[in-house]
């Protein structure tokens, strides 16, 4: 069974919220202390708001029921979820039945090297798409082994293609590709083996 590769949004302005959040981290690192801001105003503001979402927040079962619904794409996770600030978000699309893209541009918050993406985060971007590539391609599962190469160092703030494909399904062992690339070059490539295993989504 294949997977729906959009999560779609949800009314209540969560994505609008998680998105104004994304700012805020985003704008922090980039100011840094090199700010006229009062920084301790900014810091009893956010805490504000983290009181109040802290205040009205369901107990962290029924969230999980609620993040895990349905049997496809979540909406939390670190890499494609809409609900999680800390995600670029990447939104995918398919290329073809065993291949999924996005496309992204990361700023400070992923920074390795000087205005690079760091490389465990160019890992956590291709751990994710090679899973959802599977999802898409019908047989998924749990990452076994992930073996990634840097090819070349990866800019921060230009657009980059991140593109992931279902290459064998033998028994339980799933063998998936990956490859992050700008301008057309490869900068990280990506082998996984990914065991079929399902860990009970909670109910
Ligand atoms: C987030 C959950 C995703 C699940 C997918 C669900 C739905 C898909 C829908 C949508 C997709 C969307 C999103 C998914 C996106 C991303 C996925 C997230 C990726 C992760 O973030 S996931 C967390 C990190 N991941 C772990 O936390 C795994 C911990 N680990 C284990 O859970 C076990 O360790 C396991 C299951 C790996 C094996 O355990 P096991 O008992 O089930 O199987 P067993 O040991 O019998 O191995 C069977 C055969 O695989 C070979 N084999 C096993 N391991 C190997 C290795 N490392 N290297 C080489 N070969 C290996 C054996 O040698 C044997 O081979 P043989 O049959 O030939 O002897």
């Amino acid at each position: 069974m294949t997977i729906d590769l959009h999560s779609g949004t949800r009314p209540a302005g969560v994505d609008a919220a998680v998105a104004a959040a994304r700012r805020v981290i985003d704008a922090l690192v980039r100011a840094g202390d090199m700010t006229d801001a009062d920084m301790s105003d900014i810091a009893d503001r956010l805490n504000a708001v983290a009181d109040d979402l802290d205040s009205s927040s369901p107990p962290v079962d029924d969230r999980l029921v609620d993040m895990w619904r349905g049997d496809g794409m979540t909406r939390h996770d670190p890499v494609a979820g809409r609900e999680n600030p800390i995600a670029p978000p990447l939104d995918y699309t398919a290329v073809d039945s065993r291949t999924i893209e996005a496309e992204a541009t990361l700023g400070l918050p992923y920074q390795g090297p000087p205005s690079c993406v760091h490389g465990g985060v160019s890992a956590l971007l291709l751990d994710h798409t090679l899973g959802v590539a599977n999802g898409w391609a019908g047989a998924s599962g749990v990452t076994a082994e992930l073996t990634v190469r840097y090819h070349r160092l990866t800019p921060l703030f230009e657009p980059l293609t991140i593109t992931a494909r279902q290459i064998s399904v033998d028994g339980r062992k799933i063998r998936t590709t990956g490859e992050i690339k700008a301008g057309g070059e490869t900068c990280v490539s990506a082998e996984g083996l990914f065991i079929a295993k399902h860990p009970p989504r909670p109910r």
